[in-house]
């Protein structure tokens, strides 16, 4: 295909209105894109560090949990005699290892914000609580007072309050970030409570036991809070957890909470009051078995809750994964379909529109060397609108060519026609008309040189045509227009005006060079001709010069005229003769005279 530079404009901006739009969807796609995916990675590292929070949340009701734990054995310890107390040290390392796993989950938790000072407030004060603790077992039983005692377990519940200080902050953080598992959270917390209750339940009757009596009044009030506490808790689970009469596993856990503890524990609890009462209460050892074990499934609740929190984040994180997977896919998708359809585009419409405007800017400029359709054409794959358009173009073609080839015929018919209208039929010689022209032209052209115009006449013709008939004479009137051919030098100086009579013209720069002429042709038309089945035939001609003058304007007729009358002359002088027409020859020899004169 052809390129037509400056009409090239059009096609341009049609392309570059193309790429335009292209790149516009293109940077759109790409900025929805590139949003898209920041928030699915932002949000995929936010369910990520709810998942951190979270395991320090589990770890600190866990760790809460042991230091709760750690107060059984104490208060057993603190209700016997004498200061070893295995069970005591087993409780304490496990406390030990639970806030070590829990500072270190904490510290590697960016996101918790907890520093390390909460972790040594926990710690310098469960030491001093211990250190009380462990000063008190080394004194007999009877020394042991119950007012120090009460005072040290108070220590042990005190660092307790630090923890869920620790855990409300974390627990307030996880409903902030996660809407979504703010309700096990809360349950979890408030499972940790219940337990936490339950065990300060317990150690309330620990000196009493200890020392084989009755609850004094304050430890009876005391009793009665917790209770209060303990029964306000229960009700915010029960109505903060799903359908908790029903099936659910949540359901089961809190019958279970409902069953043991205040089945069985709270029962245990009422007959040791009783038996207190009657001073026939067991030893702290004794309470402790007991009433222990009952308090577990209030931790399996509080585990179950953090579980489900679990669960439910782990469903977050993979739908923020799956999210973001499909961000990327539907990016690489868009662009690929983005990529393909430009191909498509530029293939099936664009390609073959802009092939279609330059065929057009050929057409307008009778370009016809127009490559074939592409293949694609050819199968027709193009939109039905576009077959159309090719179809109407290549008719245009067709026609296009057509028409230059009947105008080529036609120009060469009228100037085959020009030609035939100034050329003599019979000899092919120019005949008088484009002699005339010729000669003016030859005037206008000669740059003020004198002009020999030669005219002569076959002598005696008719007789020729007489004897031998009109055929014959036809003939040799043709051989004679080859031999003026061949003869002269510029043949297209000489011409065919009548009948027998014809001209020779040219420029001489003397009168004796026109007669030379006149004389050559005669010699040569003075050969015989050989006319087929008539033999050799001898012709002569008379001939008749004139001459224009120097930068004198050429007068056609006036010089055929004086060429006629020179060749008049010479018929009647006796034929086969030159003639010059009458010549001014005075004023052409005092001209050659003053030549002379100026170049010698
Ligand atoms: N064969 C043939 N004869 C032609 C043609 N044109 C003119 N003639 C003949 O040429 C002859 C001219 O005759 P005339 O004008 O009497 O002159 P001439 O016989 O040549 O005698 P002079 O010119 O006086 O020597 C006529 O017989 C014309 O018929 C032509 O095209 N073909």
């Amino acid at each position: 295909m052809q390129h037509h530079g400056g009409n090239g404009a059009a096609p341009q901006v049609l392309n570059q209105l193309v790429n335009a739009v292209v790149a516009a969807v293109l940077l759109v796609a790409a900025v929805f894109a590139a949003l898209v995916f920041t928030w699915s990675v932002q949000r995929v590292r936010a369910v990520h560090e709810i998942e951190d929070q979270l395991q320090v949340y589990r770890l600190a009701l866990s760790a809460v949990e042991q230091v709760s734990a750690e107060r059984g054995p104490m208060n057993a310890a603190l209700g016997r005699p004498g200061q070893f107390a295995p069970t005591l040290d087993a409780a304490r390392r496990k406390t030990d290892i639970s806030l070590e796993a829990l500072r270190r989950a904490a510290s590697a938790c960016s996101s918790c914000q907890l520093g390390p000072y909460e972790f040594a407030a926990i710690e310098s004060e469960l030491q001093q609580a211990r250190t009380q603790v462990q000063a008190m077992l080394t004194q007999t039983l009877a020394q042991r007072d119950p007012g120090q005692m009460a005072l040290t377990i108070e220590r042990m519940i005190g660092v307790v309050d630090l923890e869920f200080r620790l855990i409300d902050q974390l627990g307030q953080n996880l409903q902030r970030l996660a809407p979504e598992i703010a309700a096990p959270v809360t349950r979890a917390r408030l499972a940790a409570r219940l337990r936490e209750n339950a065990g300060r339940l317990g150690s309330r009757l620990t000196v009493a036991l200890a020392t084989q009596r009755e609850l004094s009044a304050p430890e009876r009030q005391g009793v009665a809070e917790l209770l209060g506490r303990i029964r306000q808790l229960c009700e915010l689970l029960q109505a903060s957890i799903p359908a908790a009469q029903g099936q659910g596993e949540e359901a089961r856990a809190f019958g279970r909470v409902a069953d043991i503890y205040f089945g069985q524990g709270m029962t245990y609890f009422d007959a040791t009051l009783e038996r207190m009462a009657q001073r026939r209460g067991p030893t702290p050892a004794e309470f402790a078995e007991a009433y222990v074990p009952t308090m577990a499934p209030i931790v399996a609740l509080r585990d179950l809750e953090t579980r489900l929190a679990q669960s439910h984040l782990s469903g977050l994180h993979d739908r923020a994964w799956w999210v973001l997977v499909g961000v990327v896919v539907a990016t690489l998708s868009l662009t690929m379909l983005l990529a393909v359809g430009l191909v498509m585009l530029n293939r099936r419409l664009l390609s073959p529109l802009l092939d279609t405007v330059h065929r057009l800017i050929g057409l307008t400029q009778e370009d016809t060397t127009f490559t074939p359709l592409a293949p694609a054409q050819r199968r027709g794959g193009y939109a039905r609108e576009l077959r159309t358009i090719f179809a109407a173009l290549r008719h245009l073609e067709d026609l296009l060519q057509r028409s230059i080839h009947v105008r080529r015929e036609r120009d060469a018919l009228i100037a085959r026609l020009h030609v035939l209208a100034g050329t003599d039929h019979l000899t092919g010689l120019p005949n008088r008309r484009t002699f005339e022209q010729r000669l003016q032209q030859a005037g206008a052209e000669s740059g003020g040189q004198m002009l020999a115009l030669i005219m002569f006449d076959i002598d005696h013709f008719k007789q020729i045509n007489d004897q031998h008939g009109h055929e014959v004479g036809d003939q040799l009137l043709r051989q004679l227009a080859d031999r003026l051919r061949s003869t002269l030098h510029r043949p297209d100086q000489t011409a065919r005006i009548g009948g027998e009579e014809f001209v020779v013209f040219r420029a001489v720069a003397r009168p004796a060079e026109a007669m030379a002429l006149a004389e050559q042709l005669r010699s040569a038309l003075g050969r015989p001709f050989s006319i087929p089945d008539h033999g050799t035939m001898a012709v002569t001609a008379s001939f008749g010069v004139a001459l224009t003058r120097q930068n004198a304007k050429v007068h056609t007729h006036e010089l055929l005229r004086r060429a006629d009358q020179a060749l008049y002359r010479a018929k009647r002088a006796g034929r086969n003769r030159c003639e010059m027409a009458d010549f001014d020859v005075s004023a052409y020899t005092s001209r050659l005279e003053g030549e002379t004169a100026r170049l010698q």
